[in-house]
């Protein structure tokens, strides 16, 4: 029997208003298509209506808000969160890995954004910089100088940033040494840095892998207890074709695609706002429709991204931005489909082992 979510008993009383047991039962939204009834815990009390749900979702107290005062219900929205997922590994409650088949596609930034958006919508949130070949993040959170420190010499504190738990294999060497990293070295020292951290309780780790689909990616792929993937791209045909073998990889291991995302999907001028399909038109979401794999979002080319990334303060912290906008959606439907994949089949704890193969 299913146990992942348990509705107390205070689903909508017959005396609760006609227009809010109506409202509550309707799916939600696009990114929320199921009945709030069906999935969270409620109670009414005078004025105060609260929801308490099996995964974070800030962004629904405001949207709740004005669904009431649109049908004129004198009622304030509460809307909290409740985990009760066991956790995948040590502190870890679901690890996300972020993939491309391809490099500079926008990997890493898809990564931090979406970290953050995590945290945004009430999670707490870890991200690993596991690649190897260009350890960005800790630049793109303005980290570039900090190194990993250790309380024991065995295992490493992370750091923390923009309410995030950071590690990467960034703190710890140069970048240009860890380029020199190749198969089981590179895939050790990996799987040493996820294993080793300190990580608090986290409900979601965020991985930024490395780029392409080799050893490295499907030893990690294999050793992670991962949740899912979600795949970027470019709409260029090479990016896409890299892509293609992205999604081949994680179907092989049995790792659930959560979404593919189409970075730099058209450029758009910052002064007119023109828009112009640079790389190609719509390949990612073809190639998503072709593979049946879900679409999270399209970022278009824009320079306030790259700029954000190099600021080390990404562009998902900037109130009312279109783009980051776009980020925050894409967190509430990865959010949902973990929670939907979740409670499709629960998932197992299990215990990483080291091994030397
Ligand atoms: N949508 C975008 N618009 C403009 N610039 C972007 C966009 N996405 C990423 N960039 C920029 O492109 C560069 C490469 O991005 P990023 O490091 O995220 O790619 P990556 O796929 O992780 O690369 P690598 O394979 O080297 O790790 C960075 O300078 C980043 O700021």
């Amino acid at each position: 029997m299913f146990s992942f979510w348990k509705k107390s008993t205070t689903t909508p009383q017959t005396d609760w208003p006609e227009s809010l047991i109506s409202l509550l039962g309707q799916p939600f939204s696009a990114v929320l298509p199921l009945a709030l009834t069906e999935i969270a815990d409620m109670s009414l009390n005078k004025t105060e209506l609260t929801l308490t749900l099996p995964f974070p979702a800030a962004w629904l107290e405001a949207e709740l808000q004005q669904q009431l005062d649109a049908r004129a219900l004198a009622l304030q929205a509460t809307v909290s969160w409740r985990n009760e997922l066991p956790a995948a590994f040590s502190t870890v409650k679901q690890v996300v890995l972020v993939a491309s088949g391809k490099g500079g596609v926008g990997k890493s930034t898809t990564a931090v954004n979406l970290a953050v958006a995590l945290a945004q919508q009430g999670a707490r949130v870890g991200l690993l910089d596991a690649d190897i070949y260009g350890p960005s993040i800790p630049l793109m959170l303005g980290e570039a100088q900090s190194r990993a420190t250790s309380p024991d010499e065995k295992h490493l504190n992370p750091l923390q940033k923009f309410g995030i738990y950071l590690q990467s294999i960034g703190f710890l060497v140069d970048p240009e040494n860890a380029t020199v990293w190749r198969g089981p070295m590179a895939s050790q020292a990996l799987m040493q840095l996820v294993n080793e951290t300190l990580w608090p309780e986290l409900d979601y780790l965020v991985v930024d892998m490395p780029p392409g689909t080799g050893d490295i990616q499907l030893t990690m792929s294999q050793k992670l207890p991962v949740a899912g993937a979600v795949i970027v791209t470019t709409p260029q045909d090479v990016a896409l074709a890299d892509a293609k073998k992205g999604i081949q990889m994680f179907r092989q291991v049995n790792i659930p695609l959560l979404g593919l995302i189409e970075n730099m999907s058209f450029y758009q001028c910052p002064k007119c706002g023109h828009e112009d399909d640079i790389f190609g038109t719509a390949g990612g979401l073809e190639l998503a429709q072709r593979y049946q794999v879900p679409v999270l979002g399209q970022l278009p080319l824009q320079s306030a991204i790259r700029e954000a990334g190099d600021a080390g303060s990404p562009i998902v912290l900037q109130k009312n931005h279109q783009t980051a906008e776009i980020y925050q959606k894409m967190a509430q439907q990865l959010i949902f489909t973990l929670y939907w994949q979740t409670r499709l089949s629960p998932q197992q704890a299990v215990e990483i082992i080291m091994t030397d193969d």
